[in-house]
């Protein structure tokens, strides 16, 4: 599991650890684990040339003092001090002593153009909005200097907390990020600012309960139902799909596509698109009544281009069995009739979607998806699963949200959502609960939309169909 942690809990433990240490040894392990990854980067130290852009916090202490180990190797360092008498005066004497040199930021231009790496010390976990008018410009010519740019411990100008971007922020190639991983790192938009991230342990010892965390191979596999011996396939779960309509068909056959590789024992199907279902799926038990009239069924999926009739909606919500809501079921299902239900409902939206039950846009939910995730739950009383370049999953009790470390851009292909609410809802007819069936859900559907695209554009379809080979190398 990787986890990442807000701002005020990250201090605490440093309180915590720096009370035990001599003065300045944390930032010294910090500044050694920067200074290490900008060394690997450089491939060759003694000869590069490294610029620092500095701040006026410990951000910039770390940036000094790692730059000072460098220069000790042999590189030409010259710092850039935004704020010259709020510098760390620790880390501008260690550069110093080693022959680093100093220049005020109308000089940083030249340097910048000669840099080899570019060190981001402006700001970090105490930095507040977007760059200020000062730094903003700096940012833009490191990103204009052709070198790579490493940020520490977090790209300056995003929001650690919850991933926003609210206004000019450095684009890193390479984070160092010290002690773990802070949420902003993990959620776009401000994740696509990090580059690759890289984790330096300093000692911190962390609570329990992280504010994110990302699932990894070794998770999933844990959490993959495996039929046993004695398995026959109603023990296995059934999943009931009531999606799809005359005007899309294909909506529900995409949802069975997911649902028949998501380790449930049978799939059955409701609704006016089971001739093109049992066409392509002959092993889906059909069904053109109402989801009150078909058999058990271990948990229900309902929405993907089902139209507007609300009826299929609310039978679903007064099954005592978990519930999965997609697209048109989102819009019609009943948010009291949702908040009353004692199993557990799994809510599914894009953005837009989101955005349509929040009242609000799509364009603020993307930048804050953090937060929209959060509140969604929190209004429906129910486990959402919000999709999109970083794909959430939060349930009702605000506690640690999931993120999803898989997936791809190629992805946004019509109908790929729908093999994700049929998978997802064969998981939680599997018994997994909503938070785990959706994160396992959209960890394998990122998985085979990756082996499915492989730098191509693919179809869904072709998404559910590496299903299986995703779910074979998270087992392996
Ligand atoms: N506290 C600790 O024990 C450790 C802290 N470390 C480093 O210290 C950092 C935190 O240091 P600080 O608390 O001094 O805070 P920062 O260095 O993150 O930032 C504080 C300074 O940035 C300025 N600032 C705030 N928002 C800004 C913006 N939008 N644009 C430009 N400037 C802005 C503030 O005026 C303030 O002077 C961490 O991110 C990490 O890099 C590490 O050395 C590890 C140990
Ligand atoms: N930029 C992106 N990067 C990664 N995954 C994406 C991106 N955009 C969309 N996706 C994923 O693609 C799927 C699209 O689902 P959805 O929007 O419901 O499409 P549809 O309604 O056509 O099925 C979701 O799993 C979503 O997380
Ligand atoms: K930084």
């Amino acid at each position: 599991m990787r986890t990442a942690y807000r701002v005020e809990t990250v201090r605490t433990a440093e309180r915590e650890l720096m009370a035990r240490l001599p003065e300045g040894a944390l930032m010294q392990r910090a500044a050694a684990g920067l200074a290490a990854a900008c060394a690997d980067l450089l491939g060759r130290v003694y000869g590069s040339r490294v610029v620092l852009l500095i701040g006026s916090g410990d951000n910039g202490g770390d940036a000094l003092y790692a730059g000072a180990r460098l220069a000790k190797r042999g590189a030409g360092v010259t710092a850039v001090l935004l704020n010259p008498d709020r510098t760390h005066p620790g880390g501008l004497r260690a550069l110093r002593r080693v022959g680093g040199t100093v220049v005020p930021p109308h000089r940083a231009d030249h340097a910048l153009q000669r840099a080899h790496v570019v060190v981001d010390g402006i700001v970090g976990i105490g930095g507040k909005g977007g760059l200020r008018p000062d730094a903003a410009p700096l940012a833009e010519l490191a990103a204009a200097s052709g070198a790579a740019v490493v940020a520490v411990d977090l790209p300056s100008g995003i929001e650690a907390d919850t991933g926003e971007v609210r206004g000019a922020a450095v684009r890193a190639d390479l984070t160092v990020t010290f002690g773990t991983h802070k949420p902003g790192l993990l959620i776009d938009p401000a994740r696509e600012y990090a580059g690759s991230v890289r984790l330096v342990d300093i000692g911190l010892t962390l609570p329990a309960d992280p504010d994110v965390e990302a699932l990894q191979h070794a998770d999933v596999a844990a959490l993959l139902p495996h039929p046993a011996a004695e398995s026959d396939k109603y023990r296995r779960g059934v999943v009931g799909i009531a999606a799809g309509s005359t005007r899309y068909p294909g909506a529900a056959v995409l949802a069975v596509s997911g649902a028949l590789r998501g380790g449930a024992g049978a799939v059955r199907y409701v609704g006016p698109a089971g001739d093109a279902v049992i066409a392509r799926f002959p092993e889906t038990l059909v069904s053109d009544r109402g989801p009150k009239h078909a058999g058990r069924v271990q948990a229900w999926v309902v929405g993907p281009g089902a139209g507007d009739d609300a009826e299929p909606v609310a039978e679903v919500l007064a099954a005592d069995v978990p519930v999965l809501l997609d697209a048109d079921g989102l819009r019609l299902a009943d948010r009291d009739a949702v908040r009353a239900r004692t199993a557990p409902t799994l809510m599914t939206p894009h953005a837009g979607e989101a955005a349509a039950l929040l009242g609000t846009s799509r364009e603020e939910v993307e930048g804050a998806r953090l937060t929209a995730v959060r509140d969604l739950a929190r209004s429906y009383d129910a486990t959402v699963l919000l999709k999109g370049s970083t794909t959430l999953v939060s349930g009702p009790d605000g506690g640690t949200v999931r993120v999803n470390p898989t997936g791809t851009a190629w992805l946004a292909t019509a109908g790929s959502g729908d093999v994700l609410s049929g998978l997802s809802g064969s998981l939680l007819a599997a018994g997994l609960s909503a938070l785990d069936a959706g994160s396992v859900a959209a960890y394998l559907h990122g998985l085979a939309g990756r082996y499915a695209a492989d730098g191509a554009p693919a179809g869904a379809h072709d998404v559910a169909e590496a299903i299986p080979a995703a779910w074979r190398d998270i087992r392996a």
